[in-house]
């Protein structure tokens, strides 16, 4: 791995500062803007938590293709991706939004109500898996048309079962990080040098991309957009 600080796949850091110079962040709105470098200033390092610029766009863009209005987001920080969300989402969009942590989303939340989208967010401070047993016993399945995940890798596969129940057919769910760092290419001798905390959630990541791999009742895809993003499309 040429730079492992860099959660971006893309190697070529000239590349990479192209797209970003010449695309994401002429397109990035106001309060997209004012969010990350809100994040940078509270996290520093930890910002890079928030998902890229240039991925935002792309699940923007998606999400008006599909005309998706009730979603779901697993794993808010400060809510980048959230807010994105809920700008590509219409007036009467709603995004169930959870996190165990609340402080980190109301570092965002003032971007998100300057941007005049709160009124689309229900925020649910919460372990993701019991809020999301809680939507299928509240007799929501079938009923979201997008779902994004970024949360802990370790859980991908059971937060994919219930959200199989939860996302109607032909709705995308969209898991972030799915390349980490690259790593999941490496072989289990190619990690000195890479941090720990990286290096120990490379097993699930690569445990995750087999389990998708194999299952039948979604068309996927793994971006390498990002740290990689994988599109599933449930059947
Ligand atoms: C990578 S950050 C999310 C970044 C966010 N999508 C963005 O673009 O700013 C991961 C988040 O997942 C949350 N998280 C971790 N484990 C969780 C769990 N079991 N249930 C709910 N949230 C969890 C963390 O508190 C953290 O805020």
């Amino acid at each position: 791995m040429e730079d492992p600080s860099s959660k971006n796949i893309l190697r070529s850091s000239a590349l990479l500062q192209y797209i970003f110079e010449t695309s994401a962040y002429p397109k990035e709105h106001e309060q997209l803007k004012q969010l990350r470098e809100a994040t940078i200033q509270k996290y520093e390092k930890m910002s890079v938590m928030n998902v890229a610029v240039d991925e935002a766009q792309f699940l923007s863009i998606l999400l008006k293709v599909m005309n998706a209005k009730k979603t779901i987001e697993i794993g808010v920080f400060t809510g980048y991706s959230l807010l994105a969300t809920a700008l590509a989402l219409p007036p009467d969009g709603k995004i169930t939004a959870i996190d165990v942590d609340r402080k980190s989303y109301e570092i965002g939340l003032p971007f998100i109500q300057k941007a005049g989208v709160d009124h689309k967010i229900h925020f649910i401070q919460s372990d993701a898996l019991s809020a999301l047993q809680h939507l299928v016993d509240d007799k929501q399945e079938g009923s979201f048309d997008y779902a994004f995940v970024d949360a802990d890798k370790d859980k991908f596969i059971k937060y994919h079962e219930l959200l199989l129940k939860l996302v109607k057919k032909g709705g995308i769910i969209a898991y972030d990080n799915t390349l980490w760092f690259g790593t999941v290419a490496l072989s289990e001798s190619e990690g000195s040098g890479i941090e720990d905390v990286v290096w120990q959630r490379r097993k699930p990541a690569i445990e995750f991309n087999n389990y998708i791999t194999n299952d039948t009742r979604v068309e996927s895809t793994l971006l390498s957009i990002g740290d990689g993003v994988t599109l599933c499309r449930c059947l």
